[in-house]
């Protein structure tokens, strides 16, 4: 049976001043090594939910069980520090993880391995390109030592041919580190692309509405015929439609 490294218990929240709940009820549990995409429209509340496994939010009712694993989180934007070097970047994510400094080099050459920029220490973020930007926030990421990653639409912002090459990263490190991976995404393609489940959200107020889970071996295309049909079937249930035997309903 299979470990449970994130269990999301009857969450609720309710952002203070707002008169609406951002989410409620969820129930989730997120197996370990689990790659689960959040799918879901505008305001379904998948960054909230994001933000309460990390901790950055709390609440309103419900808990939140990480089992002691450590989160590492990565956004749409880089968040690199323009006026760092790749290193300086990477540098700041050791200290705060308390690797000691000799080993700083080392561990910067091998993280600049694990996401295919070798030698880019000296480099600064405007010297890269938008993929490269995102290797280093994930190298940054890694740099930590998360066993539980969250992904906030890493690639939203990159063509699709950098797209596709960050897949194939992604899926290789997150299976290479047995990482939990929970990444939002509006690209019902990408969804399939990298999840072993999708989990459909729906707005007013944010809930899970439906659950697919995606039984195709891996390393998948993006173009792969089998990839478009359960797309198609997701889009019907974005678009409200009644679920014809694919998915399972949300417990
Ligand atoms: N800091 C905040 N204060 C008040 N309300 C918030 C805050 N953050 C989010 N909300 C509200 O909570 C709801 C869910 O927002 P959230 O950003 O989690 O949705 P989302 O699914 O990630 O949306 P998107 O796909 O557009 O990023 C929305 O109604 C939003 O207006």
């Amino acid at each position: 049976m299979s470990t449970a490294a994130v269990v999301i218990d009857r969450i609720s929240m309710r952002y203070p001043r707002s008169h609406t709940h951002a989410l409620v009820d969820v129930d989730l549990t997120v197996a370990e090594g689990e790659f689960l995409c959040l799918l879901g429209r505008s305001g379904c509340g998948k960054s909230t939910l994001l933000s309460l496994i990390a901790g950055l939010e709390q609440p309103t009712a419900g808990s939140v069980n990480l089992g002691g694993r450590r989160v590492g989180m990565m956004f749409q934007d880089s968040g690199l520090f323009p006026w760092l070097t790749v290193q300086g970047n990477i540098e700041l994510a050791l200290r705060l993880s308390g690797v000691p400094r000799r080993d700083w080099a080392d561990r910067i050459d091998e993280l600049l391995e694990i996401v295919r920029l070798p030698g880019a220490q000296q480099q600064r973020p405007h010297e890269l390109s938008g993929g490269m930007r995102q290797r280093i926030a994930l190298a940054r990421s890694l740099a930590q030592d998360c066993q539980v990653l969250l992904m906030d639409e890493p690639f939203g912002a990159l063509d699709a041919i950098t797209r596709d090459a960050m897949h194939d990263e992604i899926e290789r490190i997150a299976a290479e580190r047995r990482l939990t991976v929970l990444f939002v995404t509006h690209n019902v393609r990408e969804a399939v692309r990298l999840g072993d489940r999708v989990v459909v959200m729906q707005p007013g107020p944010g809930r899970v509405a439906s659950q697919l889970d995606v039984d195709l071996p891996r390393p998948r295309r993006m173009d792969d015929p089998e990839i478009a049909l359960r797309a198609g079937h997701l889009h019907d249930l974005l678009n409200g439609q009644v679920d014809r035997g694919f998915g399972r309903a949300a417990a």
